[in-house]
């Protein structure tokens, strides 16, 4: 059945030959390669922003993906061909092996449904109520830093910390469960999650092949093989989804009675009910029978939010932290503002709320920058199972010298949404755009970055990506961020090691020492007291 689908998305596929990109090394492997392995940040740093908008990526045996960062061409496919764009189904597939029906598991009609009840539960409106817990943990991280930080500077090993910091706030927040204290080694579980990225990078490979061992298997038998089978890490990989779903389905049962028993036990948990989970429970219970969310979904939303929310802030806050100690004038800047807001005046950091937070002009200004200029996640894939018509907001020249004005995608053809591009693209953010400058957002953006439409859910930037799945968590995610490091700047001072830092790849963009060979996060970084 697939091979003449194969064939003729192929032969389509010539029409998108002339597609300026990088030169192809290889018929078989094409650039996948060079651009899918934990030491390919900079040769993705390079082909996703040097080619435009439209970047040709010879795949596998003379497929082609195209990299896109064109404004109509991205909202096209957001809007018009909504339904039909989606994650590959075997990113979809592994995601629902491994934890369950969460949002990424789901598909279609399902992933509106979850998407509608989820939306509400990461209002703001809800997320006033975190300022609390966040600024809790915080503090927590702040004071087990100080037991190891000398007065003259030490070098610590910050990424352990603010994995912990960042597990820790979203089993509070979103959980309301406590991970217990960010000096010690973690539970179980919170191994477990860790461990989940560095697996997932080395089974990479094979994740294909998924929807078709589905097909051929029940779940429970390939569940049951998994555990047995000959390679480690399939049956690491098995362990930590058995570990995470045993956890998870504990913390809802023990939620749901305290649910049960009224206002005052749900006071007794670790967040009070006002974290994620009891909210969507809540909501639940309230919602129409046939609407509401099964016990497998929540279970599913439960380790998903973990996994989402955990590396990708985490790896956020670290990179804001090596460009304030490259920065130190950023840096004295920064604690400034926040002495000013608090020290100065009488208060502390517990005496901001939401809004507070988001107005410290100098803090938001270093964020974004952070944030545009470093995304998680440089790029992320998407394919249609119908053909699709793209128009560009500007035409492009092929490598034949003709002008190419919209892009003519064949059904299965894979297209990755480039946030990189977008976010460093000099047309939209002027000739500096590859500068790391968060004096840029004190003053008013240039009217290029308003024209240029680009589809954004956060300061029109493409990091959060955009469309129907785009991050749910942004809000989230940046009010996490402004409190942690208001709290790391106020507390101490940063300056680089000697060990230079490198981000690889694996679920996401990460930190790491030259030379090592670890896909753990690693950053060692000076501090001392401030
Ligand atoms: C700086 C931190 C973060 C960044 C840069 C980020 C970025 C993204 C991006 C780019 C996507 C789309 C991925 C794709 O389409 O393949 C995404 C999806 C998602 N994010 Fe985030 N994220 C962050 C933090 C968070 C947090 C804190 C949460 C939850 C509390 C979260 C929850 C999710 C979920 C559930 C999805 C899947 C949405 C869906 O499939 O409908 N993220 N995120």
């Amino acid at each position: 059945i697939v091979v003449p689908e194969v064939r003729k998305r192929l032969r389509q596929q010539r029409a998108l030959s002339t597609i300026p990109g990088p030169p192809c090394p290889s018929f078989w492997t094409g650039v996948s390669t060079q651009l899918h392995n934990p030491y390919a940040v900079e040769y993705r740093e390079q082909v996703l922003t040097e080619y435009g908008r439209v970047v040709k990526l010879p795949a596998f045996v003379g497929d082609i993906h195209l990299a896109i960062s064109d404004s109509l061409a991205l909202s096209t496919l957001y809007n018009k061909y909504r339904d039909a764009f989606d994650l590959p189904k075997w990113h979809s597939e592994t995601s629902n092996t491994v934890f369950g029906p969460g949002l990424t598991a789901a598909r279609g009609q399902q992933h509106s449904k979850q998407r509608k009840h989820l939306s509400p539960v990461f209002s703001v409106r809800y997320l006033r109520d975190m300022v609390t817990m966040f600024n809790q943990v915080a503090q927590d991280l702040v004071d087990t830093l100080h037991g190891q930080v000398s007065q003259e500077g030490t070098e610590v090993e910050m990424s352990e910390y603010l994995s912990r910091f960042s597990l820790e706030a979203v089993g509070r927040t979103a959980l309301g469960y406590s991970f217990g204290p960010l000096d010690v080694h973690g539970t179980d579980y919170s191994l477990a999650l860790k461990e989940f990225g560095p697996t997932l990078v080395k089974l990479h490979l094979w994740r294909p092949i998924l929807p078709w061992l589905k097909w051929l298997f029940p779940l429970d038998v390939l569940r049951a093989a998994a555990s047995v089978f000959p390679w480690k890490v399939v049956r690491h990989m098995q362990a930590i989804s058995d570990n995470v779903y045993q956890t998870s389905r504990e913390v809802l049962r023990k939620k749901g009675e305290a649910i049960k028993l009224g206002d005052a036990a749900v006071r007794q948990e670790i967040g009070e009910g006002k974290d994620l989970i009891s909210i969507l429970l809540r909501q639940n219970i309230l919602g129409l029978e046939g609407e509401r969310l099964s016990e497998d979904d929540i279970l599913g939303q439960m380790s998903l939010l973990l996994l989402a929310a955990t590396d990708t802030t985490s790896a956020s806050i670290t990179r804001v932290v090596q460009l304030l100690a490259e920065n130190p004038k950023v840096q004295e800047t920064l604690r400034r503002e926040i002495l000013d807001a608090t020290t100065h005046v009488g208060r502390t950091l517990f005496d901001l709320d939401y809004d507070a937070f988001a107005k410290l002009p100098y803090l938001e200004a270093v964020v974004r920058e952070s944030l545009r200029m470093y995304p998680v996640f440089y790029m992320a894939n998407r394919v249609s199972d119908e053909d699709a018509l793209l128009p560009l907001s500007e035409p492009i020249t092929g490598t034949d010298g003709k002008q190419i004005q919209e892009l003519f995608i064949p059904a299965g053809t894979t297209i990755w949404l480039n946030m990189l591009g977008s976010n460093r693209d000099p047309a939209i953010w002027g000739p500096d755009a590859h500068e790391w400058k968060p004096e840029r957002w004190l003053a008013p953006l240039p009217a290029s970055v308003a024209d240029a439409r680009t589809p954004s859910v956060f300061a029109n930037m493409s990091t959060f990506a955009a469309g129907p799945r785009s991050c749910i968590g942004y809000n989230y995610a940046l009010a996490e961020m402004r409190i942690a490091v208001a709290h790391l700047v106020l507390a101490f001072k940063f300056t680089p090691s000697d060990k230079e830092i490198v981000w690889k790849l694996g679920g996401i963009v990460s930190p790491s020492v030259r030379g090592s060979d670890s896909m753990k996060p690693e950053f060692p970084v000076v501090m001392a007291r401030a």
